[in-house]
């Protein structure tokens, strides 16, 4: 790796306009606009890393300017200074003393943390010329462990068990790597059901779905339960017994209505409920997956778990059967790794949160490494697909079988087209303008 210096950081406000056709909708998001805040960071050698984090609209200028307030740490690092102590550079970022107050680790900050480090990790692997997930099958266990700081989680998984964890990973890598490029790791689609998506387009959505080999749909519920009642009738006739269905209410209810509303929904024997209630109620989730265990149903989170110690006290609270790692939620790959790992040791699936702005592309290469070189399972995993918006992406996600087929090109798959930056960046691209005209001005909006 050459001593190359990271002499620019730049960051957009990129949104897609996907609450006109109601794509993303659930219980308590109703009109989601998919948005990025996009990070460019820029080597003296002229090489770019890309990275993302991802937002439902409004709000993501906050995230830009918690980006710029990071940048500080990243402009004038070099690249080889940062992986050596890749411990050190994430607690820079995590822990200064003044910056960490709005967080700590939570929030708007995460969301930049992510987004800054997404950005590093895919410098990284471009420097290497690998993709992202070859670069963590190829590294040395040790210096993976550097990359992770234990601060928080040593009481769940010390630094000595997740090496084990590791070296007992290493067995039978190469052949898991090549089943991975044979066939792919098996995903399930979220997109035939969005709660704004009448029966009519889900009964079609769903159709073209199976016709082209998905066997995994998962079902946007929680906002009136007669409307579930019917909508998840209507999926499992189409795919049958066989088929496997999850639901997920998006946070809307408490726990007693939890446990309620899915006992209603379990003759549609749902594998999963997610995200039953607020993401940061632990001892809540622990109730939910208690009541609901001898339904058969368990309980999913994790797109909105903001750090690896929320998940640590899931983990350790019994409180998920499914734990649903984001690639732009937690601290990017660093915080990542230490999630697949205290789930390795807990023995619980993890089965990732994707769609969005860019989520798909990212994630795959984590559950890829996760398969090769810490489950080494594929029992009750999938990763989720959305088919939206891919098509601004220059290494965008390829699908065979409903399964993702492992990315080829360098980086983190996470650089867009320049083409659809400058159109969607918000409010000043071209799309966001032609909404603004008087024309077009009527639309139900959730724009200011
Ligand atoms: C607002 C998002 O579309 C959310 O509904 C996504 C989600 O919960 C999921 O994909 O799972
Ligand atoms: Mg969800």
């Amino acid at each position: 790796m050459s001593k190359t210096e990271i002499v620019r950081l730049s960051v957009s406000d990129v949104r897609f306009p996907t609450s006109l056709e109601q794509h993303g909708s659930d219980a308590m998001h109703t009109d989601p606009d998919y948005s990025v805040a996009y990070v460019v960071i820029e080597t003296d050698d002229g090489l770019k890393g890309y990275g993302l984090t991802f937002t439902l609209g409004k709000g993501t200028e906050i995230v830009l300017c918690a980006v710029e307030a990071l940048s500080g740490f990243v402009i004038g690092k070099h690249l080889d200074e940062i992986v050596n102590d890749f411990r050190g550079f994430y607690r820079q970022l995590t822990s200064d003393g003044q910056m960490r107050w709005i967080g700590p680790e939570k929030g708007v900050i995460q969301l930049a943390t992510a987004a800054v480090l997404n950005a590093v990790w895919d410098l990284w692997a471009r420097s290497e010329g690998k993709p992202l997930w070859k670069l963590l099958v190829d590294m040395d266990p040790k210096k993976l462990i550097s990359c992770i700081d234990f601060r928080y989680i040593t009481d769940a998984l010390t630094e000595q068990e997740a090496l084990d964890i590791l070296l007992k990973g290493q067995e039978g890598k190469r052949q898991r790597e090549e089943q991975m490029l044979e066939k792919g790791y098996p995903a399930y689609t979220t997109s035939c059901a969005w709660l704004g998506y009448p029966d009519q387009q889900l009964k079609q959505l769903c159709t073209e779905a199976l016709s082209t080999g998905w066997t995994r749909f998962k079902v946007k519920v929680g906002a009136d339960l007669q409307d579930d009642i019917r909508r998840c009738r209507l999926i499992r006739q189409m795919i049958g017994p066989s088929g496997t269905l999850m639901i997920d209410a998006n946070q809307r209810w408490d726990v007693g209505e939890a446990v309620t509303w899915v006992t209603r929904l379990a003759e549609f024997r749902p594998l999963w409920i997610e995200e039953p209630t607020s993401p940061d109620d632990i001892l809540g989730h622990a109730a939910i997956s208690k009541a609901l265990a001898p339904l058969g149903i368990g309980v999913a989170t994790g797109e909105q778990c903001h750090n690896r110690v929320m998940f640590k006290q899931l983990l350790q609270a019994s409180a998920l059967q499914f734990v649903q790692i984001d690639s732009c939620r937690l601290g990017s790959v660093n915080e990542n790794l230490a999630v697949l790992l205290m789930a390795c040791k807990f023995q619980v699936p993890v089965c990732p949160h994707a769609g969005g702005v860019g989520l798909c592309e990212l994630v795959q290469h984590l559950i890829l490494f996760d398969y090769i070189c810490v489950s080494a399972s594929l029992d009750n995993r999938m990763c989720e697909y959305v088919d939206h918006l891919h098509e601004h992406f220059k290494s965008p996600v390829i699908i065979r079988d409903a399964h993702y087929m492992p990315p080829k090109d360098p980086g983190y798959s996470t650089e867009m087209l320049e083409e659809s930056v400058r159109r969607h960046q918000y409010p000043q691209g071209e799309v966001w303008q032609e909404l603004q005209s008087p024309a077009k001005r009527a639309r139900p909006s959730a724009h200011s």
